[in-house]
């Protein structure tokens, strides 16, 4: 296997999702593979876009099954990553992009070792984070969840690779692109 798999870890609204969609537009041989979720689709959401959206029996049964690397209960919510497409995409040499949760992230290093490059974004500030929860349109009630795991995410950050500040945002696109560039050049070597 000589693929890689990038991980963009961080707080809820940080802005991971905004910077591998960008990353993805600039390079679209990078791969995302959905992961399965519990959590309700949202507006614009759709099957598949960006997860599979299933009941928590489903989720159950995919668990008996070992149809997941990982999972991990997030905001009360249940995420987990698909095993066979990572294995695939790692076997025909792609380039996975995906954000995970910090602890799904250190399980995906324990699996695939030295094919992993985990990145940590983080907010200039927990205020600024808040700010980016409101404007983005999230209820109250669910960003004050969100916001109880921030000391949790941020204990994790010693064990990443790479950490970017997300201020401003063209300058956290261009680092996290100078990161995706470095793997994929490893790629084509
Ligand atoms: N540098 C930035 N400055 C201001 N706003 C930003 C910046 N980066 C992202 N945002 C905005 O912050 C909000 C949250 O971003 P995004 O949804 O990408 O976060 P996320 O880390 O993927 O969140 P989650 O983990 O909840 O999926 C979005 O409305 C996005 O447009
Ligand atoms: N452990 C895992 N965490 C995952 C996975 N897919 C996404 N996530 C993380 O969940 C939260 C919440 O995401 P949201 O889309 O509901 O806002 C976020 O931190 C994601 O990084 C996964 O497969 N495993």
């Amino acid at each position: 296997m000589s693929g890689k798999i990038i991980i963009f870890s961080g707080f809820s609204g940080v802005g991971k999702n905004t910077i591998i969609n960008e990353l993805r537009n600039r390079y679209p041989s990078l791969l995302y593979i959905p992961s399965m979720t519990t959590r309700a689709m949202r507006d614009g959401e759709t099957e598949g876009i960006p997860y599979f959206f299933v009941s928590k029996e489903e989720f159950k049964n995919r668990i008996a099954k070992q149809f997941f690397i990982e999972y991990e209960q997030v905001h009360e919510n249940w995420y987990g990553t698909p095993k066979d497409k990572y294995y695939e995409a790692l076997e025909q040499n792609k380039v996975v992009i995906k954000d995970i949760d910090v602890n799904g992230a250190l399980r995906m290093k324990q699996e695939f070792n030295g094919d992993v490059v985990l990145v940590y974004i983080e907010p200039p500030s927990v205020d600024e984070l808040k700010e980016r929860l409101v404007t983005r349109g999230d209820d109250m009630d669910d960003i004050i969840k969100r916001l109880k795991r921030v000391d949790h995410e941020a204990s994790k950050k010693p064990y990443f690779d790479y950490a970017v500040v997300n201020d401003d945002l063209e300058k956290a696109i261009a680092q996290c692109d100078d990161i995706v560039r470095h793997v994929m050049e490893g790629i084509m070597k």
